[in-house]
């Protein structure tokens, strides 16, 4: 049953009021975070700041195909059936912690003449196994999944961080389809009767590794990423057909990963207390459920959430916070003006 929402909830003076649909319960989880927060602030002047810029760049550009709906094809197996939601599910069953430890080389791969590291190497890992003829659309090949035949697939200069959880996902993933849906992941989505929403919680509640769930200060908090970001995936994929039509993707919040804050922050969006920003700089390790790490986690939910009303309100009515999360997410692959993003070792993000 929804929860009552109470009048405070509700209160449209605040500064973070939740939006009528919150079926995830992300929003209304982080918002005691932001409102609490002592590491982490959010600079509302500099939010709409940023909103505007951004309407002004879409105003500008005349080509309206929005770069955030893109999918990369290059990088990512595609065949239009059942192989492929299952790959696609595996994508992003390991799509997380791809920084190395400090002052190491990242690890990266080499494919069809490009070096890749972070998503894109992990991306590219598995669509090369599969065009070297692993099964990896197949949940009893998954479940099965050994530790020699996994590092061959991220072969490449140094070593996939958190390898023998990457291994212990995979497997998870093979066994959870073959125990529950006939070993296709397109049964689960059809369960979904295309609610955006309702595949992220079916994906949370069968899946414990996409189980992005902490506490702050005895309360639950929900990100969810692994499993939203796997729904908009799905819709990127398939261009909104298909396995990736959904009818409310406007209901998926942010995805709350290392890279949108380290954005977020180098437009003075987010302004960390000196404590936090100095670990950061230094790249020390937040501890995952840390305080800092939530709030900032939580933070970069509701700066999305923000910059998503900010442009509706000056006409950008169809815009969602998978879009601004995508734009944002692209600005931070050319971080090298940018300081550090916060490190911690997770596989939720
Ligand atoms: N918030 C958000 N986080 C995202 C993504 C993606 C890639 N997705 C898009 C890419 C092409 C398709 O269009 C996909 O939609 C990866 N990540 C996260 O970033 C981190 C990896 O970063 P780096 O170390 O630099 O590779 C890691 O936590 C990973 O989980 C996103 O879109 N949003």
């Amino acid at each position: 049953m929804a929860d009552i929402e109470t009048e405070q909830n509700r209160d449209e003076n605040s500064p973070y009021p939740l939006p009528s649909h919150d079926r995830l319960k992300v929003l209304s989880s982080t918002r005691p975070v932001v409102t609490q927060s002592t590491h982490v602030r959010i600079n509302h002047e500099r939010l709409k700041e940023l909103a505007q810029r951004w309407l002004q760049e879409i105003a500008a550009t005349s080509d309206h195909t929005a770069e955030q709906d893109q999918w990369y094809f290059q990088y990512h197996f595609f065949d239009g059936g059942e192989r492929t939601v299952n790959w696609m599910l595996l994508l992003d069953a390991l799509n997380f912690c791809f920084w190395s430890e400090r002052g190491q080389p990242r690890w990266t791969i080499e494919y069809k003449g490009e070096t890749l590291n972070g998503y894109w190497a992990e991306a590219a890992a598995l669509t090369r196994a599969v065009e070297e003829g692993l099964p990896l659309w197949d949940a009893d090949y998954l479940s099965k999944l050994n530790s020699e035949t996994l590092a061959h697939i991220f072969r490449g200069e140094q070593t996939i961080p958190l390898f023998e959880e990457r291994l212990r996902n995979a497997r998870e993933v093979g066994y959870v389809l073959q125990t529950h849906f006939n070993g296709q992941f397109s049964q689960v989505i059809a369960q979904a009767k295309g609610s955006a929403p309702a595949l992220a919680e079916l994906l949370t509640t069968y899946f414990p590794s996409f189980n992005d769930i902490t506490t702050y200060r005895g309360q639950e908090v929900r990100f969810l990423k692994r499993a939203q970001i796997c729904v908009s995936d799905l819709a990127s994929a398939f261009k909104g057909t298909a396995w990736g039509a959904f009818s409310d993707l406007n209901q998926l919040t942010a995805f709350a990963d290392y890279k949108l804050p380290q954005v977020l922050r180098h437009f003075h969006v987010f302004e960390y207390s000196d404590k936090l920003a100095q670990r950061i700089d230094t790249q020390m390790l937040l501890p995952a459920g840390s305080e800092e790490e939530v709030e900032i986690r939580a933070a970069t939910v509701w700066a999305c959430e923000l910059l998503q009303r900010a442009m509706r309100q000056e006409g950008q009515e169809n815009v969602t916070a998978a879009e601004i999360d995508q734009r944002l997410w692209l600005l931070g692959q050319d971080a090298t003006t940018m300081r550090p993003y916060h490190r911690t070792r997770t596989i939720f993000y």
